[in-house]
């Protein structure tokens, strides 16, 4: 049995508590830390999981998975660094911190593994980048990656690709939900009841998202193949290249990527 304390059950700890009981992990094997204890007590009941003072947790673990605001790292680190035995993995699902930092803080020799996760977790379809620290060993990585896919995907990525996938998969679901808002808000300027407008526009997505993930297909080639020429389709992307949207959209992306690097560089000596 491997124990799992989430340390910071937010939005991201709560989605992976929630992730790993729906995957068949027993309430058991994990527990939490929180700050305020009404949180606390709500998560209990909703999950059957146990909340622990930031010690217990790293004396009870395997693995500790730290879920807090990359500006609250460091009194958290200082908190479980001096209980630590040396036989806890810590799995950092941070955006923008480097394994380094950990390393850094814990004591010499702590195996650490940055994951770049993202909120589908919540409905078992995540997208996890891992990535392993100067001491994590391949069966450290193995197991985490059995963890992240018992939620969703994950995939290996050298640590140097961290800040981009925190731009295109961790911030990756708001865009999406972004594009989604704006085609709802076109469809009740159109003079569609918003519910019907949302159902249209959620089902497209869905459906989309599953084509996206039928073998071979690529991206380009379904937005062809929806677009009749001299059709309707033809019509609304010309105005999409009008407007930059394309060029917005690797702005977006890369805005992301430097501000995961920033996050990083906050917390260099
Ligand atoms: N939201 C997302 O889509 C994603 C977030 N992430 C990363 O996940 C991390 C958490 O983000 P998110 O869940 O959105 O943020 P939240 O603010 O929702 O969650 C962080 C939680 O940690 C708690 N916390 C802070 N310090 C401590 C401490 N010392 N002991 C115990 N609990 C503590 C906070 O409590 P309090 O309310 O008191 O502050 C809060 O409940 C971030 O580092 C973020 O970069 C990664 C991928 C996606
Ligand atoms: O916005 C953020 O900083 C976090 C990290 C990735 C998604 N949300």
């Amino acid at each position: 049995m491997t124990r799992i304390a989430v340390l910071g059950a937010g939005k991201i700890g709560e989605s992976l508590l929630s992730g790993l009981i729906s995957a068949g992990w027993s309430p058991g094997e994990l527990q939490f830390t929180e700050r305020y204890p009404a949180r606390a007590a709500e998560l209990t009941d909703r999950y059957g999981v146990a909340a622990v003072e930031v010690a217990q947790a790293v004396r009870d673990a395997d693995v500790l998975a730290v879920a807090v605001k990359p500006q609250d790292i460091d009194p958290l680190l200082a908190e479980v660094a001096p209980n630590m035995t040396g036989r806890e993995l810590v799995v950092s699902l941070c955006a923008g911190l480097p394994t380094s930092l950990f390393e850094r803080s814990l004591p010499a020799g702590t195996a650490v593994v940055r994951v770049m996760p993202n909120t589908p977790m919540l409905v078992g379809e995540a997208m996890s980048a891992i990535s392993g620290g100067a001491h994590a060993q391949d069966a450290d990585l193995k197991l985490v990656e059995e963890m992240m896919s018992s939620v969703g995907s994950a995939v290996l990525v050298p640590e140097g690709q961290q800040d981009a996938a925190t731009a295109l998969s961790g911030s990756g679901p708001a865009y999406f939900y972004y594009l989604v808002e704006s085609m709802i808000e076109a469809g009740v300027l159109a003079g569609v009841p918003r519910d019907t407008a949302a159902e249209l526009v959620v089902q497209s997505a869905a459906g989309a998202a599953a084509m996206l993930r039928t073998d071979g297909a690529h991206p380009g080639r379904l937005r062809e193949a929806v677009t009749s020429p001299g059709g309707t389709t033809a019509a609304g992307l010309r105005e999409l290249d009008r407007h930059g949207v394309r060029s917005a959209v690797v702005d977006a992306v890369e805005a992301a990527r430097q501000r995961s690097a920033e996050l990083g560089r906050a917390h260099e000596d």
